[in-house]
């Protein structure tokens, strides 16, 4: 069956990989250690959310965290991907948020649980429309912004990732198939804060696409 065009990534039902601590200076203000190889985890593709919706803070989270990050769409399935042919797997990029409720997943790591709860709930991953690759010649040199109500929380290039785009792509396929219409999420600058109910949130890379979304909060649940 053919799923449409990969420009509609979000309607595939494709896994979404996100990398952590792949900016230093994130890692720091999060007093995280630097990574010596990835951190991956993985959000549902009910994780989704596109502008006109809003970003839902969960009812069980006080503190909604926004990460700006580039994400690379998969264009082309592979598994043992080498690194020098990683960038024939892309078909394009989208700007995305890591959307992390930060109270949930600092206890989370005071447990030693997995990050679940923190970061894959309903609307965890507002996305921008699908940009070709060749509005992006080089995922290492883009500029990312974030804004909430009008004030830059997050502003930092994509030449500071740890792990580059061909090498995230080559350590994931040796974990797992990458397929077409997977997307995968690098990781964020420095800046993270916490977002309320009715903030407006604006992010970008620069000179290259913006999004605009509200935030609300999800109704609590009494069953
Ligand atoms: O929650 C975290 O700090 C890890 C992460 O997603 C990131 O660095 O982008
Ligand atoms: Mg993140």
């Amino acid at each position: 069956m053919s799923r449409g065009n990969v420009a509609r990534f979000w309607e595939w039902g494709r896994k979404i990989i996100c990398v952590g601590r792949n900016y230093a200076e994130h890692a720091r203000e999060l007093r995280n250690e630097l990574p010596t190889e990835p951190v991956l985890f993985l959000k549902p593709p009910t994780a989704y959310v596109k502008e006109g919706s809003p970003i839902l803070v969960p009812h069980y989270s006080s503190t909604l965290h926004h990460e700006v990050e580039l994400g690379v769409v998969v264009g082309r399935a592979g598994r043992e991907i080498p690194q020098t042919s990683a960038m024939e797997h892309v078909a394009g990029y989208a700007l995305c948020l890591d959307m992390t409720a930060r109270d949930v997943q600092d206890q989370c790591k005071a447990k030693g649980l997995p990050w679940t709860l923190a970061k894959a709930f309903d609307t965890s991953c507002p996305v921008s429309d699908f940009i070709p690759k060749e509005r992006i010649p080089d995922p290492a040199g883009v500029e990312l912004w974030l804004r909430v109500n009008s004030v830059t929380r997050q502003r930092g290039s994509t030449a500071h990732m740890i792990f580059s785009v061909p090498y995230l792509i080559s350590y994931i396929s040796r974990v797992m198939a990458l397929e077409e219409g997977d997307l995968i999420l690098t990781g964020t600058p420095k800046g993270v804060g916490a977002v309320h109910e009715h903030d407006e949130l604006q992010a970008g890379i620069e000179g290259v696409i913006s999004v605009t979304f509200r935030v609300s909060r999800q109704a609590a649940i009494h069953n």
